[in-house]
This record gives C-alpha cells, structure tokens and sequence, in this order.
C-alpha cells in the first residue's frame, strides 16, 4: 500500500468566536510540502485570528490543527517545533544586533552555537545580509528588518512557514523583495508557506490562494481559478466580487 503523506499543515473546520461573536466559522485548510499559499481578505475577514489559532496563541472553540501530524492541543511543543512565523507586528529587539536577535530564537530552540552560527551566517548570505551581522537592528531600512524576521522564522528548519501581513508598511519594492526572497527559499527548502494579506497583487507570488471573508471560506483553488470562477477580468475584480457580501 502507498504511505500516505505526512502534510505540513492540516486545519479542520475551526471555529473562533469573541464574546459570542463569531471571527471564524468552520474553517478548513491544508498546506502541501513546498506550497505558497496565500490567505487574502479584507480588513476584519479573519486572517489574524486563523493564523492565531495555527500558531497555538488562542485555542479554537471547536476543529483541531495538525503540524507535520502532531496535534497542536495535545502535543503543542512538537507541533510547534516544525512551525516558524513572521508576526504582523515587528518583534525584533532593534537595540540588539542581527547576531543577538537571531541568537536569541536558535538558543530557544536548543541550537548549539556552533550549528546556529553557521545557519545565521548561511541564511544572511543568502539574501544579501550577510554584512549587517553586527549592526544594530535599528540602522536597518523597514525591508530588511522584516528580512532578518524572515531568516529567523526559518533558522530551525520548519516545515511549516506562517506570516502574517508581513508585507504591512513596506514600499512595493520592498515587499516584492520580502516576497521573492519567500519564494526562494521556499523552492529551495520545500517550505510550505502560508501568508496572510489584503493586497490582491501578492497573490501573483503564490500557487493557490484562500480568500477568507467575515470568518469563511469564498474560495480556495489556483491563482487563475479566482478569475475563471468569478468571471472577472482582473484579480482585483474577482476579490471584490467574492468579498461584496
Ligand atoms: N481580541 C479580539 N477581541 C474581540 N474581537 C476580535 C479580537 N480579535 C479580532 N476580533 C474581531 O474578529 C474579527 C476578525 O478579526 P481579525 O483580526 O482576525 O481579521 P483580519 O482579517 O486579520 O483583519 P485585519 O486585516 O484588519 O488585520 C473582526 O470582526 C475583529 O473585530
């Protein structure tokens, strides 16, 4: 018999409500190895709260979450072990250096020195950083700022990538770089990557994309099925169309 696959990420129907409001209902989402998967809606649709739940912050009222086949209730620590996420606020210590930061998340991920300071200086190199080792976080530009945020996301080798509106505040040019820089690293590790945004044009940079409006699912399926689905003529066209309601 073939063995089935172990997927990355499997979400099944969570449901999430706010003083018996409803954020998210009945929710259902799974990423493959190596799938760029992109989480569009508008302002209030549910993105932070389904990522909140994927990353173990809140506990959904009902569904469960598998990561790389581990529960994420009962066993959060090995679930969480195979998860790396880009928040949507900024959460690097901009007093330390970029050694320092990333230092810090391979330490609490029991890293030996020797084994964190190679990845450190591999993944910097690899997106151009290498030369800001020892600069403090804050004489660097907002782009890459959320580049070292991206490298540590990925320092403990996740099988799981989640970022969340990581894009927020960055000039076009900055963000397709932080896009790019996913899609590589992506392709090259076979990350599955799931990231949250209200900006149609980032969906161009992903394989399939969920579009999630007031705590549901309207569509889910390649980037160009948003368009044959909705008889649209533009991306643009078609998130409104699913997102009017
Ligand atoms: N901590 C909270 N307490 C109460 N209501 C909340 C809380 N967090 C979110 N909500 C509500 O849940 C719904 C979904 O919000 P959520 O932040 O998940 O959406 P989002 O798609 O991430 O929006 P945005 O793009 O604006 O960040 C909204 O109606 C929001 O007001």
């Amino acid at each position: 018999m073939p063995r089935t696959e172990t997927l990355p990420l499997q979400a099944l129907s969570l449901s999430k409500s706010y003083q018996g409001h409803p954020a998210l209902r009945e929710v259902s989402l799974s990423l493959r190895r190596g799938e760029r998967v992109a989480l569009l809606g508008p302002n209030g649709a549910g993105k932070s709260t389904l990522l909140q739940l994927l990353t173990g912050l809140f506990v959904p009222d009902s569904g469960e979450i598998q990561i790389m086949g581990h529960d994420l209730r009962h066993a959060a620590p090995r679930a969480l072990a195979h998860l790396g996420v880009v928040f949507q606020q900024p959460a690097l210590d901009l007093d330390l250096s970029v050694r320092a930061n990333l230092r810090f998340h391979t330490d609490l991920h029991g890293l030996p020195a020797r084994e964190a300071n190679a990845r450190i200086e591999e993944d910097l190199q690899r997106l151009g950083l290498l030369e800001h080792l020892n600069k403090a976080c804050r004489t660097l530009s907002g782009g890459n700022r959320r580049k070292i945020e991206l490298v540590r996301a990925l320092l403990h080798r996740p099988a799981v990538l989640l970022m969340d509106e990581a894009t927020v505040g960055l000039d076009p040019a900055s963000r397709v770089q932080l896009l790019q820089a996913v899609e590589a690293l992506q392709r090259e590790r076979g990350v599955a990557t799931l990231w949250a945004t209200h900006l149609v044009e980032e969906v161009e940079h992903a394989q399939r994309v969920v579009v999630l409006h007031k705590g549901q699912l309207r569509h889910e399926g390649p980037v160009a099925s948003l368009l044959t689905e909705t008889g649209q003529a533009t991306l643009q066209e078609a998130f409104l169309a699913l997102t009017r309601a």
